[in-house]
């Protein structure tokens, strides 16, 4: 297993390219599954979950070809005919879970595992199933499989996401595109994820109505056709640089191919901390303050403050000079980070679904351990700023979601070492 050490504490200072989303690309991969021809999606990370979903959509029979120098995804459903996602691949990834909604609106059929991906706590998925069975499908759980079929025409109706999620939304669009007479979804998600995934598929062929608000009207269309089309930037890898430059006073960073449209209020938030921020078309500069402030943030759904943001966040304020609280009102145990960066000397405390940060507290290096995909981040933030060696260990946590992160920080000053040396 590879682990990181990190010599710190180093200032930030230089140009960082932002790569395409990954929770983006998830969505736009598993839409094209429901294509007669094939797709080919440009800016495509090289992430583990890319080359675990890859792996999945191959299952079925289906070409996937990665170029990896280009970025740039092929996939050709000609021969899907194999309508299972195994639970030894499913597993690996929460959002492998889409072929469920894939398979069964393109084919009728889907025998599917229930999903696995980071795992802090509780993550249902009777939003999927329930918004399935309303649409007309039949939906059983057996032996940890989902089994699902529906009619060649479902009637559809109207579902309520309570509360709105990505993934349910995803896999409901997904489903009824090709299906269903006439389906709605209330409050349904707005994250950019899937509005570009909605976009790109009324590229295709398909009819939805509502894109970018809460409720979307779908009624299904005989056909989709296979497109070029552009995957988004990450705004996740995005806000975790911008976090990333405030921490240390005398760190300067511009961050290139940049879709700020999709940054939501966070950019807002952000500059309530004192850093100087500059958004030109699709860059953005961060200058770190003198001192930062205690800024509080609650999660919310888009457009406000992402979850996917709040380790980072949260570690970012044991520099702040006073008491901060972040909330997550999305997932109430999110906080595995916590013992960890407190290992290297930060002043935190949980409470609930809120963790106390009380800052500016001096960071020294110690081991720390990665538990998920977005705490790794945070500990690798601490590091980047913690007196003496820090060596985070598990960073496969980190592969599945940043691309090419220890290249990237090391080419604006910080000092990462990957090894395989951890037993
Ligand atoms: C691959 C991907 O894009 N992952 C993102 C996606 O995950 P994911 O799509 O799994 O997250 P959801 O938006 O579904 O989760 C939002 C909330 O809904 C709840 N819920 C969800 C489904 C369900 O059937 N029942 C239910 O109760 C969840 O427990 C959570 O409290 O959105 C999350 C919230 O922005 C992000 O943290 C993840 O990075
Ligand atoms: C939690 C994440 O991914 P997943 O939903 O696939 O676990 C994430 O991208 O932060």
């Amino acid at each position: 297993m590879d682990k990181f050490i990190i010599e710190g504490p180093t200032p930030l200072k230089g140009t960082i390219p932002i790569s395409g989303s990954k929770n983006a690309a998830l969505p736009l991969m598993a839409a094209s599954l429901l294509a007669d021809s094939p797709t080919t999606i440009t800016n495509v990370p090289k992430l583990r979950d890319i080359y675990t979903f890859n792996n999945v959509i191959r299952v079925t029979g289906t070409l996937v070809t990665f170029d990896e120098d280009e970025g740039t995804l092929a996939i050709d459903p000609a021969n899907l005919a194999h309508l299972e996602a195994p639970y030894e691949l499913v597993r690996k990834m929460r959002a492998s879970f889409y072929m469920l909604g894939a398979l069964l609106g393109r084919f009728g059929q889907a025998k599917v595992s229930l999903p696995g991906g980071c795992a802090w706590g509780p993550r249902p998925v009777d939003l999927h199933l329930n918004g399935m069975r309303e649409m007309g499908a039949d939906i059983k759980l057996e032996e940890g499989y989902v089994i699902a079929s529906a009619p060649k025409e479902m009637e559809g109706g109207s579902f309520t996401l309570e509360p709105s999620s990505v993934g349910a939304t995803i896999n409901l669009v997904l489903a009824s595109v090709l299906r269903a007479n006439k389906f709605t979804i209330k409050n349904a998600a707005k994250e950019p994820d899937v509005v570009i995934f909605c976009k790109r598929l009324v590229e295709m062929g398909a009819d939805i109505e509502g894109i970018g608000t809460d409720t979307l009207t779908i009624r299904a269309v005989d056909h989709l056709e296979g497109v070029t089309m552009r995957n988004a930037a990450d705004r996740i890898e995005t806000g975790t640089f911008m976090i990333a430059a405030a921490m240390h006073p005398e760190s300067d960073v511009t961050l290139t191919g940049v879709d700020v449209d999709d940054l939501g209020h966070f950019p807002e938030t952000f500059r309530k901390t004192g850093a100087e921020l500059a958004m030109n078309g699709d860059t953005v500069h961060v200058n770190a303050p003198e001192k930062l402030q205690p800024t509080d943030i609650r999660t919310e759904i888009y457009p406000g403050f992402p979850t996917d943001l709040q380790a980072q966040w949260a570690t970012m304020m044991t520099q702040a000079d006073g008491i901060s609280s972040v909330t997550d009102t999305i997932y109430y145990d999110r906080f595995s980070y916590v013992p960890e960066v407190t290992r290297l000397g930060a002043d935190m405390e949980v409470s609930e679904n809120t963790v106390t940060v009380e800052g500016k507290t001096p960071l020294k290096g110690a081991s720390v351990m990665s538990t998920d995909l977005r705490a790794s981040v945070s500990l690798v933030l601490a590091g980047m700023i913690a007196e003496g060696k820090t060596d985070v260990l598990r960073i496969y946590h980190l592969d599945r979601g940043y691309e090419d992160l220890e290249q990237k920080l090391t080419a604006v000053g910080a000092r990462i070492t990957r090894t395989d040396q951890e037993e």
